[in-house]
């Protein structure tokens, strides 16, 4: 089945059946519970990002949503169709892999437009769609080289390129930037986001780097062990992690275990709170102490240079060990040195309660 690739002009239209809804899903392989019970529903027309430490099921669960893996138990459903155990290539939704898996004996074009011919199209409708396809990417003009003529993020839209010409509805991206260098990696975050908004294609996009994570997606699942511990956008995910090991895995945040929040933020339970929350003021500057912020005495142990400001490792005089981040004004000022005696101050309103027991 072909479908369409614009946005719908009418949002309203927009058919609320989610694109993936997974039930129950579960994989073992021998005593590996690599999946483990995982309820989704991803919308149509989203970037989802899956995140997760390597490990933690989130190939598993792309590779069983691509029909490459058998479930052991559970459903995958798309577009509210049962596929659990349909054949992948009667999915509507293609794979992007990280090594990009590209023909090196064929020119690009040829790659874009196999699975064109795999599907029966003649060769003038496949070559149209495959140049329209190379085009969308940006690669119009280097059609006819080999794959090995290419620079590794050329590779890479080519790789896309071939997917975008099936016109699927779902498109599953396994760690597609993994192999390029951090510049090349940022700008195509951008390129993806854009190509994603353009076509409306669902995009699910497996990573275990949550800064692209927050980056690219509408919403992100945060994996560990199998299972989904949070489930959010990343606003919500960053801001409200819901347990120790999310706000730990999502940025570098301060977590206070129970005792330690008890003491000095006088709440029960475990708290977090992230590092641009925390300001810092030479020993003694005199300010009035407010009722809605924490105030902790400490020493600096390390300041860190990070170009866009500081970061800075502090230990408090009764021994908890605080990361702050600064950002850089521009000015000539110090920033905070190893040994300096500082104030560091934070709003209770930014102090987060974490869930116990994770
Ligand atoms: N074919 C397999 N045979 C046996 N064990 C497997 C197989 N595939 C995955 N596993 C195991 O299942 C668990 C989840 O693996 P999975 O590849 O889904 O994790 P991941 O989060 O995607 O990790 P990575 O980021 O390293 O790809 C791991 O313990 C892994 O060793």
């Amino acid at each position: 089945m072909s479908l369409s690739t614009s946005a719908p002009a009418d949002p309203a239209a927009v058919d609320r059946t989610p694109a993936i809804s997974l039930r129950g899903l579960r994989k073992t392989f021998g005593d590996v519970v690599a999946v483990d019970d995982v309820d989704l529903d991803i919308a149509d027309g989203e970037f989802f990002s899956m995140l997760g430490p390597s490990g933690s099921g989130k190939t598993t669960v792309l590779r069983l949503v691509a029909g490459f893996e058998q479930a052991t138990a559970g459903t995958v459903r798309l577009g509210g169709v049962d596929v659990t155990r349909t054949a992948p290539f009667e999915r509507d939704v293609h794979t992007v892999f990280q090594d990009y898996a590209l023909f090196p004996h064929m020119s690009v074009l040829d790659n874009v437009a196999y699975g064109l011919r795999v599907r029966g199209l003649g060769k003038k409708a496949r070559r149209d769609r495959a140049q329209q396809a190379l085009d969308t990417v940006r690669l119009g003009h280097l059609g006819a080289r080999r794959p090995t003529q290419l620079s590794g993020g050329q590779r890479q839209r080519v790789a896309l390129a071939r997917a975008i010409v099936l016109q699927p509805r779902v498109l599953l991206l396994d760690e597609p930037l993994g192999a390029l260098d951090l510049k090349l990696r940022e700008q195509m975050q951008v390129e993806l986001k854009q190509l994603q908004r353009e076509l409306g294609i669902t995009f699910v996009f497996v990573t275990h780097d949550q800064e692209e994570a927050l980056t690219l997606s509408d919403r992100i699942a945060v994996f560990d062990a199998g299972r989904i511990q949070q489930l959010g956008t990343p606003r919500e995910i960053y801001e409200n992690p819901a347990s120790a090991y999310v706000a730990g895995f999502v940025g570098t945040t301060n977590l206070f275990d129970a005792a330690t929040s008890q003491r000095i933020l006088g709440v029960a339970g475990e708290h977090a709170v992230r590092p641009e929350r925390l300001r810092l003021a030479p020993a003694g500057a005199s300010t009035d102490p407010r009722a809605d912020e924490i105030r902790l005495d400490a020493v600096v142990v390390e300041t860190i240079y990070l170009g866009t400001g500081n970061r800075v490792h502090l230990r408090t005089s009764d021994g908890v060990e605080l990361v702050a981040l600064e950002q850089s004004t521009g000015s000539l000022d110090d920033p905070e040195h190893r040994g300096d005696d500082v104030t560091v101050r934070f709003a209770r309103a930014d102090v987060v309660p974490l869930s116990t027991g994770s």
